[in-house]
């Protein structure tokens, strides 16, 4: 593609997502662009869509402040052919139980969503639909839009965002059903790997690291890197590699960019100690927070110590 050429971009849709409204946010200055991104109905179709270079960027989510990593996304990132995040968005997560026109609650016996969703609204289903059953859907949008297209879902209500119910032309008949009132989620605009954003001061780098073997003090000896160079981490999760039982990789968030000299000796240090590393990029930080390193912990103060040793060495 010439590089003048606008991106092209997805997102794991259909229309209605949360993840939609995410990518609306990423590109607030750019509606041409918004109103020709595609839907995709999982989120590995929108992440083959990237790899193919069908599209340039996909939205999907990654991690909820209730619910926690989405593996979907996290499994479908790190298979064969690694993919980078270019960004993150932070939306705020508000459900609605939507149904046909004229449905009565008394009348819902089934109840379709998204998995990651179903859990956020568990307690308020306990409480005020105890009998229905869960159906699970592709996405929170997919339940209203197979509500909206007939009378064969087998289900009479959805749980979803208000834009969903508006989309599809559903009734409200509930409104923020979230357990969590401070629910949020977290989203990733993902490319194919290439240049890595400049840093901003505000960064976030984002690794799976994969151990020679499972051995005691395994796990600290990769945190200690982290530690060793003040380095704080936002996210940590242990995934199965696949490759057989009690065999896991870390999918890790941490603060930093890959230029930054401390980020640079700690991948460096992991290098040595770990199997094998992926890197899934550095991007600015959604809540744009200042990531201060402290004193000892500089692009200078590593530059120092080396003009040390190149002197000893000399
Ligand atoms: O189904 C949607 O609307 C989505 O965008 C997916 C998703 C998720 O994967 O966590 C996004 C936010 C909500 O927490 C529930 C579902």
């Amino acid at each position: 593609m010439h590089r003048s050429e606008p991106l092209r971009y997805g997102y794991f849709g259909p229309q209605g997502t949360f993840t939609q409204m995410a990518l609306a946010s990423w590109l607030s200055e750019d509606q041409d662009a918004l109103a020709a991104a595609r839907p995709f109905g999982t989120v590995a179709l929108g992440l083959d869509a990237v790899r193919s270079g069908e599209i340039d960027r996909v939205m999907v989510p990654i991690e909820n402040s209730v619910e926690g990593g989405v593996s979907a996304t996290l499994d479908a990132l790190n298979s064969d052919n690694p993919l980078v995040i270019q960004g993150e968005v932070l939306v705020p997560i508000t459900f609605v139980l939507a149904a046909r026109s004229g449905t009565t609650r008394a009348a819902i016996r089934g109840v379709g969503s998204h998995s990651h969703a179903w859990p956020q609204v568990r307690g308020w289903m306990a409480a005020h639909l105890p009998d229905a059953s869960y159906v699970p859907t592709l996405s929170t949008a997919a339940a209203a839009e197979a509500l909206a297209a007939g009378d064969r879902a087998p289900y009479e209500a959805a749980v979803c965002a208000p834009m969903a119910a508006e989309v599809f032309g559903l009734e409200v008949l509930a409104e923020d059903i979230g357990d969590n009132a401070s629910a949020v989620t977290r989203f990733v605009v993902v490319s194919r790997p290439g240049a890595v954003p400049a840093p901003t001061g505000s960064d976030k780098t984002t690794v799976v690291l994969y151990q020679h073997d499972n051995h005691p003090g395994g796990l600290m000896e990769l945190l200690e890197q982290f530690a060793a160079r003040g380095i704080n981490l936002t996210r940590l999760e242990s995934r199965p590699t696949g490759s057989g039982m009690g065999a896991y990789c870390f999918s890790i968030d941490f603060e930093g960019h890959v230029a930054d000299e401390r980020v640079g000796e700690t991948l460096m240090s992991l290098r040595r100690v770990c199997a094998d590393i992926r890197f899934h990029g550095s991007y600015r930080r959604a809540d744009g927070r200042p990531v201060e390193p402290t004193r000892t912990t500089t692009d200078q103060a590593f530059e120092d110590a080396r003009t040390w040793l190149h002197s000893l060495r000399a």
